[in-house]
């Protein structure tokens, strides 16, 4: 299980990556204007990437909403109108994660969702397929999550490329750690995708500012060290490391690992998150459910009561 695995996560310090500070990477082109001759070529949905949604919900004085789904549980089908519904719901921002066989960082919901997802032929394929039909019908930007096994595999720049035209906004992927997401991010930044970095409870001061240094859209706040999860209540540490965090870097934080309640919603955004992250929770009802339109039901009226946590 899941909680047996010692692995290096992009933000853990890993055995090859001493707790060092590191230097500024040379290529900060990370709020480079996009290249218009690149973007011309693409096609890419009309939605204001991840960066920009934060600027515009921090005006507002917003929290941001971010589901997360495993793609392809019960069946990319579904997926696709969950994906329409949360939009609807007030998404700000709909973290998508790609089925992987060996989900490390993953705790037995979003592990049992990612095997059922591969049982029934979920690829990275067929996900871009059903992406590049849906996301240019959505209005809030999607954030690709995956190992970096499926990115490894297709060659980096290929797979930015790939998500790019799909209609893709941001990255988020645990298991590089910060000096091995050099390539990634300058790949990244050609094709305008957001890479967003991890930080945890026990990332090192100095590590943390490089890493928030170096992350783009928002930063990742894991609240609890372990696996994903619901849990029964948020540790209170997460206030603490908000402040810290916002100390070092004006970049919106958004928090994740065991949020699944409205209370918790409002309490992670009562001190001070720009955004909320919420996935085993969303995962459990599709999963779960009777039949996938019951479970599109309860993923609509769940999605709507943690909205309205962040409203209220
Ligand atoms: O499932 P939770 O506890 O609500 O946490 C969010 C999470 O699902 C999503 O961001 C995520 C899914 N798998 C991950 C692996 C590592 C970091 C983050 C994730």
């Amino acid at each position: 299980m899941a909680t047996a695995f010692k692995v290096s996560f992009s933000f853990l310090p890993s055995s090859k990556s001493p707790r060092v500070s590191f230097p500024r990477p040379s290529f900060q082109t990370v709020s480079a204007p996009k290249s218009l001759s690149t973007m011309a070529s693409l096609s890419v949905a009309p939605t204001v990437g991840i960066s920009e949604t934060f600027s515009r919900l921090r005006e507002q004085g917003k929290v941001a909403f971010i589901p997360f789904l495993t793609a392809g549980d019960p069946d990319l089908s579904t997926t696709s109108k969950a994906l329409k519904v949360l939009d609807s719901c007030g998404s700000d921002l709909i973290e998508l994660g790609i089925p992987y066989s060996d989900p490390l960082a993953d705790g037995p919901v979003i592990q049992a969702a990612a095997t059922r997802a591969l049982a029934k032929g979920t690829n990275f394929d067929a996900v871009i397929s059903m992406l590049r039909e849906v996301a240019p019908q959505l209005s809030c930007p999607i954030a690709l999550f995956t190992y970096y096994n499926p990115i490894l595999k297709r060659g980096v720049e290929k797979f930015m490329s790939t998500i790019k035209n799909a209609g893709v906004h941001g990255l988020v992927v645990p298991d590089v750690p910060l000096e091995e997401t050099k390539t990634l991010r300058s790949e990244a930044v050609k094709y305008n995708i957001e890479m967003v970095l991890l930080t945890t409870p026990t990332t090192p001061t100095e590590r943390m500012k490089a890493i928030v240094e170096a992350s783009e859209g928002f930063i990742y706040l894991v609240s609890s060290v372990g696996v994903t999860g619901a849990r029964s209540s948020v540790s209170s540490r997460v206030q603490h490391l908000l402040q810290e965090l916002k100390e070092a870097t004006t970049k919106p934080i958004a928090v994740g690992f065991g949020i699944s309640k409205p209370e918790h919603v409002k309490q992670v955004a009562g001190w001070g998150a720009d955004g909320i992250i919420v996935g085993s929770a969303m995962v459990k009802l599709l999963g779960e459910a009777e039949s996938p339109e019951e479970g599109l039901k309860e993923l609509e009226a769940f999605a709507k009561s943690l909205k309205a946590a962040l409203l209220s």
